[in-house]
């Protein structure tokens, strides 16, 4: 008997109350049943991936390509020095059009397009975000009123069919200042749970204290690939 063929609802489909009476009465039978069956093949595939990649993190050379988008002022040259040299500056000068960046990190290489995030330079996201292995969407999370239109323009880039399935990573920073937003209202305030077609996180930091950004290192380096 294997495992699916015991699930109340396609036992109780075929026969019903007998079935529920089989279960009910042979609870140890069914359990050593349940736990001889070998892992669902899908679970299998899914350790042994992860096992596989991360022997391959251990001696081949990973790479992998973001981009940096958000508002004006919301940290995101400051989050590249931070990533690239732990540095900090208060005095920023603004981008104009793009930056890039390639960093090393142990085996990672990651090549970084810092974006500028004046009004006139958003039309060219969508372009910068094409093929990249990860959008990092950064947000000033002690700007409230800047919540609404980084909102808006998050949601107008998610709808590209180009950037279908990308994975994005929502960085609230500044959570060194005292109105910074919590994690929980800003992943309300921007809607992200209603953003189910690719893989989401957020994570809460600040460029200025390097508080979390050793998470952000973290899931950079899970989703970098090997380099071919
Ligand atoms: N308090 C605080 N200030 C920060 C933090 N990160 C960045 N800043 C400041 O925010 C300002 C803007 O930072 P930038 O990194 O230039 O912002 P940006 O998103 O690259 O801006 P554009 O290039 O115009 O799109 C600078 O004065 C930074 O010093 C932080 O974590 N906390
Ligand atoms: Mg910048």
């Amino acid at each position: 008997m294997t495992l699916l063929s015991l699930r109340p609802s396609n036992c109780c489909r075929t026969v019903g109350k007998r079935t529920h009476t089989y279960l009910l009465h042979n609870r140890p039978r069914v359990l050593r049943i349940i736990l001889q069956t070998p892992l669902p093949y899908f679970l299998q595939m899914g350790l042994w991936d992860s096992f596989l990649n991360w022997l391959r993190s251990l001696f081949f050379k990973q790479e992998m390509e973001l981009s940096l988008v958000g508002l004006q002022d919301a940290g995101k040259t400051s989050l590249v020095n931070s990533i690239a040299t732990g540095g900090y500056s208060e005095d920023m000068i603004p981008t104009v059009g793009f930056n890039m960046r390639k960093v090393t990190k142990g085996n990672v290489t990651i090549k970084l397009w810092d974006l500028g995030g004046q009004r006139r330079f958003r039309s060219m996201w969508e372009r910068y975000c094409r093929g990249v292995t990860a959008i990092l969407y950064v947000v000033d999370a002690a700007d409230r009123d800047s919540i609404p239109i980084t909102r808006t323009e998050l949601h107008d880039l998610l709808t590209k069919p180009s950037l279908n399935g990308i994975p994005l990573l929502v960085l609230g920073n500044k959570i060194d200042k005292s109105q910074a937003l919590t994690k929980q209202a800003l992943v309300d305030q921007l809607g992200l749970d209603t953003i189910k077609d690719r893989e989401l996180c957020c994570y809460m930091i600040s460029c200025k204290e390097s508080i979390n950004i050793d998470m952000v290192m973290d899931w950079l380096i899970k989703h970098s690939k090997t380099a071919t």
